[in-house]
């Protein structure tokens, strides 16, 4: 199917829903791939973008807390179109997850809300195949299934016999921590080319190929944050006309496909149902299908408090322990630090050691976190499970001498205010809240710096940084414990600084820039 065609039957299918002609049946797209690859990205990216389209949306979760559902914003989103949420967990799919799975789809089906299409999450320790069957039963048609690959990490998890079973059977496969390759037209003339993210060109290529000699065919995709066009994910050509009752606004309208990316922006209001299917096992035992090499090999750990936890100790022992050990795979969560209340901080844990700490959003119901550990040594599990709650019953003055963290967030906010790269730096006590310059005139916005900024730092593990996002700005955070080391936090930060605006702004002549972001 060629793209434009593709496109045509999306826009047809946007148009005869908002002009009440036939829709057709209910599409589905299947979603698979590892731990952290990007399948929730995905499903944001989808649910942001989704205009008109009436998405319901199924996700399983390997470990016995729903967090997909929290990061996700499920229940707001289910509250505000009069939705219930099943919150039901225990998803590994490697086990039989037909009955929640059956009754989920059932409700879907028998639900008043026509949708036009269902996504299914996978867990990523899951089987794909295993939920064909269920949805074939319940008369719903799998259009697609999609396998979303972190491209930095394919090499170090290729052998695990879960990965090559999720690529099995796949229509398309997003290669995604890679960026395109952006132009920016500084003027008719001149060409700059921008790019940063996670993956290298050679280990992008590397993943090709093995993604070419695994799957015999499967279309493959670069993608960065799993931006793709909505039709090449939901697949709109094969509909019919369905025989249902239609009560919709007649206002007719034509989403065309280079407005997508726009309709982020718009506030709309097409339903979204979010639940969490799972099984009634609670952790994988040894007794699945040979070959598959679960049971011995995952478990999970989930960690759920009421009080605040300490971003001093946070950032002193659990990272630490999370980066030193061997068999962590994957940690999600919410979290609430004590020296940050008001902020609800996203908590990400992936591929080669990322680490995000985000927060775009305050507490709407009573703070709480609650984090997700998924390894393969539950010894090491429960030693990070252990530094969680040590951090959650800390006593202030222990973690934190107000009069050092004073003075170190008042050395390095001269700092940064002395370096013309950064935003004026101002002081959250005891946090030191700054940001990089973003370019307008080149389209450069500071999001995108000072987040490749943050996963840059994160990722080199000297120091850590949270971000806070409201609107187009954005934000870094850091906190100067007594471990944190004015002057070693600076440097850290001038030459991780260098690193992201080299790669971003590669070819800009800083002379010419309003970005002043020099690398010379
Ligand atoms: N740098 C970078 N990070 C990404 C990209 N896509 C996703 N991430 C980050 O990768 C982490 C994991 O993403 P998720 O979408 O939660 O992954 P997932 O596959 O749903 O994870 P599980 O449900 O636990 O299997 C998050 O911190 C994302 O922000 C990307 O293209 N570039």
């Amino acid at each position: 199917m060629e793209g434009n065609e593709m496109s045509a039957a999306f826009e047809n299918r946007v148009f005869n829903r908002r002009s009440g002609l036939a829709g057709g049946r209910m599409g589905c797209t299947l979603v698979t791939g590892f731990l952290g690859s990007g399948k929730t990205t995905l499903l944001k990216h989808l649910l942001d973008n989704r205009g008109d389209l009436r998405l319901a949306v199924l996700v399983n979760e390997f470990a016995d807390s729903d967090v997909d559902s929290l990061l996700l914003d499920a229940a707001r989103l289910n509250q505000a179109f009069n939705l219930s949420t099943v919150s039901l967990t225990h998803g590994c799919a490697c086990c039989d997850v037909s009955g929640p799975f059956r009754e989920s789809l059932q409700r879907i089906v028998d639900s008043r809300h026509n949708f036009d299409c269902l996504l299914v999450e996978t867990s990523g320790l899951a089987r794909p195949d295993k939920f064909v069957a269920d949805l074939k039963e319940v008369g719903i048609h799998l259009d697609l299934t999609v396998a979303v690959v972190d491209a930095e990490s394919l090499d170090k998890i290729i052998n695990i016999d879960i990965v090559r079973r999720q690529l099995q059977h796949v229509d398309i496969i997003l290669l995604n921590k890679y960026a395109y390759q952006h132009y920016i037209f500084q003027s008719l003339d001149l060409i700059i080319s921008c790019r940063c993210d996670l993956a290298t060109l050679s280990q992008v290529s590397n993943a090709e190929d093995i993604l070419e000699g695994l799957t015999g065919g499967a279309k493959v995709v670069r993608s960065q944050f799993c931006r793709v066009p909505l039709d090449l994910v939901i697949d709109c050509t094969k509909l019919q006309a369905l025989d249902v009752e239609k009560n919709f606004d007649s206002m007719p309208g034509i989403l065309s496909h280079e407005s997508l990316p726009k309709m982020a922006f718009r506030h709309n209001n097409a339903p979204v149902q979010i639940s969490s299917i799972g099984d009634t096992g609670s952790q994988p035992s040894d007794n699945f299908d040979a070959g598959f090499p679960h049971g011995a090999s995952f478990s999970s750990a989930s960690f759920e408090t009421e009080v605040p936890l300490s971003l001093a100790l946070f950032q002193s022992k659990v990272l630490n322990i999370m980066r030193c050990s061997r068999s962590l795979i994957r940690a999600k969560g919410i979290i609430w630090f004590a020296e940050d209340r008001e902020n609800r901080f996203v908590f990400q844990w992936s591929g080669l050691k990322r680490v995000e700490a985000v927060s775009g959003q305050h507490w709407e119901s009573s703070p709480k976190s609650r984090v997700v550990l998924i390894g393969t040594d539950n010894s090491e599990l429960q030693s990070i499970v252990l530094q969680l709650s040590a951090s959650a019953n800390y006593q202030r003055g222990v973690a934190l001498e107000p009069g050092t963290v004073g003075e170190h967030a008042r050395s390095f906010s001269m700092m940064v205010a002395s370096d013309s790269r950064f935003k004026e730096p101002s002081s959250k006590d005891p946090l030191v809240v700054f940001g990089l310059k973003g370019s307008p005139l080149r389209g450069v916005k500071e999001s995108h710096l000072s987040g490749a900024l943050m996963r840059l730092i994160n990722g080199r593990g000297k120091i850590f940084v949270t971000a806070t996002t409201s609107g187009e700005e954005y934000n870094l955070q850091l906190l100067l414990d007594e471990g944190t080391g004015v002057n070693t936090a600076w440097d850290e930060i001038r030459s991780a600084t260098s690193i992201v605006i080299s790669k971003i702004c590669k070819n800009f002549c800083p002379c010419r820039s309003d970005l002043t972001a020099h690398v010379h």
